[in-house]
């Protein structure tokens, strides 16, 4: 659910009360030291003030309830860009840990809702990096923490309290993993309508917890964005092969639907962990020079859906969110059976216990030693099961025809900890049940 802070006053509306002009991003260092307390005086609530682009005043003041029984960034309708963010755990004890997680939880808190930065003698560092100007907009960020099964094997106090399907993410037959880009101890999934406002709640959180946090790999991603169409529908973002990507995908507003596909319960899992989450991350390169090339009835035939509407193969005029018939195409003369969509999902009543919830990015980092575009997805999927979910899918996959135009180069599995109500810290039901063992 988005909650829109009323009364949103942008830096720019300011500005222009005060008489002085906007000049991009360097009228805040223009100003001089006397006019930041005045900028904050205005920043009192109903009265934001923030550092926000021309036109994105109203969005840069959407929040995310932070509170509840999952954790946001999961269901949460995905925004346009995205960092994931994988770290080493550095304490020597429960009581440290517990710290950490307090330390995350007030951070990821003050980051998501918003806030004025406090201010602090300028003999000493700012407490904030000043990115986003004095006053934080919350800008629709969700801070999602996962935790990594080598944490739980490195701890005592853990033993015997990992989620029973967390493991090290092992190597598929087409992956060319690179250990600079894979597993982690713990996980940060930062979603937000701005780059700006992941990378300021990145670094944020790395200052404030330098002595509990040793950053391992990150990588950033984006969405574009889409127009609703004729009919008042909103059309899936396209990855980078032009394909609508997340059609197939369970509602997100299916509550009924989302205990069953999302959320970890059930007597074979940890009590602490029931209201959480699988969460397999992986980073699949494209080869999309080479895909650039392909026929596009080569392109279709792969993922069996159409290139333009993304609508199913056997149903060319219908909608991307309409449901292929395989039962009526038993030899797969409309959707081939080694398509990518048959493969993940044959749609027979046993593959409806492999479904998940996908919410992926594009990612683009520049140019490869050979000179080739470095750009994929940046795959996030979410499931009750990891092993009936994302390991049963990929496995299906394997040998896939996709294959030739991808390759998986990092990634690794995390579980997202349930939710907390207002008050408490994420993980305290793991630090409770450690403290009982
Ligand atoms: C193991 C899980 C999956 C991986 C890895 C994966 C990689 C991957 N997918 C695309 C593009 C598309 N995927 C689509 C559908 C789809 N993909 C998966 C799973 C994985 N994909 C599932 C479960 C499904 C849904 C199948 C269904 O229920 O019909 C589609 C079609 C549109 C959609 O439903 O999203 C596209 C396009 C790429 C490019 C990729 C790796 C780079
Ligand atoms: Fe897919």
């Amino acid at each position: 659910m988005i909650r829109q802070t009323p009364l949103a006053v942008t830096r720019r509306d300011l500005l222009g009360r005060l008489g002085l002009s906007v000049l991009g991003g360097t009228v805040a260092g223009g100003l001089g030291p006397l006019a930041l307390p005045a900028l904050a005086d205005e920043a009192k609530p109903g009265h934001q003030v923030v550092d926000a682009p021309a036109g994105h005043a109203e969005t840069a003041a959407q929040s995310v309830p932070f509170y509840g029984p999952h954790q946001a960034g999961i269901l949460t309708p995905r925004p346009a860009s995205g960092i994931f963010a994988s770290f080493d755990i550095v304490v020597s004890s429960l009581d440290e840990f517990e710290q950490m997680l307090k330390l995350l939880t007030e951070r990821t808190v003050f980051l998501t809702q918003g806030g004025e930065v406090p201010a602090r003698d300028p003999k000493l560092p700012p407490t904030d990096s000043g990115l986003l100007g004095p006053v934080i907009a919350p800008d629709n960020l969700t801070i999602t923490l996962g935790l990594g099964a080598s944490l739980f094997e490195r701890y005592d106090w853990l033993a015997g309290l990992k989620p029973t399907r967390l493991q090290r993410m092992m190597q598929f037959p087409n992956d060319a993993l690179d250990p600079a880009l894979c597993h982690g101890d713990l996980s940060l999934q930062f979603c937000a309508n701005l780059p700006d406002t992941n990378i300021h709640a990145l670094r944020d959180i790395l200052k404030n917890l330098s002595e509990f946090l040793v950053m391992r790999w990150m990588i950033e991603g984006f969405v574009p964005p889409v127009p609703p169409a004729a009919d008042g529908s909103t059309p899936s973002a396209r990855n980078f092969l032009g394909f609508r990507d997340g059609s197939a995908n369970p509602d997100a507003n299916d509550a009924e639907l989302m205990d069953q596909v999302v959320w970890t319960h059930g007597a074979d899992e940890p009590e602490w962990a029931h209201g959480g989450s699988y969460q397999a991350v992986r980073v699949i390169r494209n080869f999309v020079e080479r895909w650039d090339r392909a026929p596009l009835s080569e392109q279709e035939n792969i993922f069996g859906r159409t290139k333009v509407s993304g609508a199913p193969l056997d149903a060319p005029e219908a909608s991307e969110y309409d449901v292929p018939d395989y039962a009526a195409d038993p030899d797969g003369e409309k959707t081939p059976p080694d398509s990518h969509i048959r493969l993940a999902n044959p749609r027979t009543p046993e593959s409806a216990r492999n479904l998940m919830l996908r919410r992926p990015f594009n990612y683009s980092r520049g140019v490869q030693k050979n000179g080739q575009l470095d750009q994929g997805l940046l795959f996030i999927a979410y499931q009750a099961d990891l092993e009936a979910g994302f390991i049963a899918v990929q496995n299906r996959l394997n040998g896939e025809p996709l294959e030739e135009y991808i390759k998986p180069v990092g990634g690794g599995y995390f579980f997202a900890l349930p939710g907390v109500e207002a008050g408490d810290y994420l993980g305290s039901s793991l630090v409770k049940a450690a403290r009982r063992s």
